[in-house]
């Protein structure tokens, strides 16, 4: 979202946001499994000597973000750091603009959540458990890459949570008072949506994955993403955490 689009936002415009997302996660994700899911980055503690506590990915994940935060990419309400305490202040001026979200989104951040399911579920699904190959630093590379775009997908829950109770306050705001988890969950909760979100996402990881060659033949090769996976991602991860997201930014958005 641009800064100054505050006049723009609509579910339509949010949900077109989310569809070109769909194009970033399947990419990233097609990268991160040429590797296996090589168990040494996250498991390997630094040696003492070297002053680094965890493992080589979260010491090479910490170091990205830091990096990053200093030209500014969390200052963007749409950045989440999955490492909050090691971050640095911007080099670069905040731009001002209509903040389009309540103060209370910045409490809202489930990377902790996405970390272990992405470490301990989400890796073994897709993944081959293959031997080690070393390629660390680029499996790395492409985790973060993955993980900030998963990030991204669910925590814009904030942003369709905003629209959707500015939409229909009314209806949002008793449940907001009674602070009644399971009624705004409900009430949120498009099944329809959620539906076609499945039947697309597995579409585009069958185009997206499949081999191009000059060869006009209609031989189907076995694409590099399964489509079924990704649908099931979705089903069991993304779209339930999206919702966690829009549910407690709802909780504190009268705070
Ligand atoms: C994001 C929305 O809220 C919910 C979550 C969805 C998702 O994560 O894709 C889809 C439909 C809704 O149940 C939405 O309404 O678009």
């Amino acid at each position: 979202m641009d800064c100054g689009d505050d006049g723009k936002l609509s579910l339509d415009s949010i949900r077109d946001s989310l569809i070109r997302q769909e194009d970033t996660i399947i990419f990233n994700l097609i990268e991160r499994i040429k590797f296996p899911i090589n168990p040494t980055l996250y498991k390997q503690q630094l040696p003492s000597s070297s002053n680094i506590s965890g493992s080589l990915f979260q010491y090479l994940f910490q170091e990205t973000e830091a990096l990053q935060s200093k030209v500014g990419r969390y200052l963007s309400p749409e950045e989440n750091p999955f490492f909050p305490d090691n971050l640095s202040d911007s080099i670069i001026p905040l731009t001002k603009c209509t903040p389009v979200l309540h103060p209370a989104a910045e409490s809202v951040n489930v990377n902790e959540k996405i970390l272990d399911i992405y470490i301990n579920q989400m890796l073994p699904l897709f993944c081959t458990e293959a031997d080690d190959d070393a390629n660390f630093a680029t499996t790395a590379a492409c985790d973060i890459q993955l993980l900030q775009a998963l990030s991204r997908r669910i925590h814009y829950g904030k942003f369709v949570a905003e629209v959707k109770f500015r939409d229909c306050t009314d209806e949002y705001k008793p449940f907001i008072l009674a602070q009644d988890r399971d009624a705004l969950m409900k009430l949120l909760t498009f099944e329809a949506v959620e539906e076609m979100v499945k039947k697309r996402v597995a579409k585009k990881a069958k185009v997206f994955g499949q081999e191009v060659t000059l060869n006009d033949s209609v031989e189907e090769v076995k694409g590099k993403i399964d489509p079924l996976l990704v649908s099931r991602l979705y089903d069991e991860w993304l779209m339930p955490l999206t919702k966690l997201v829009e549910v407690e930014y709802l909780l504190r958005r009268l705070d």
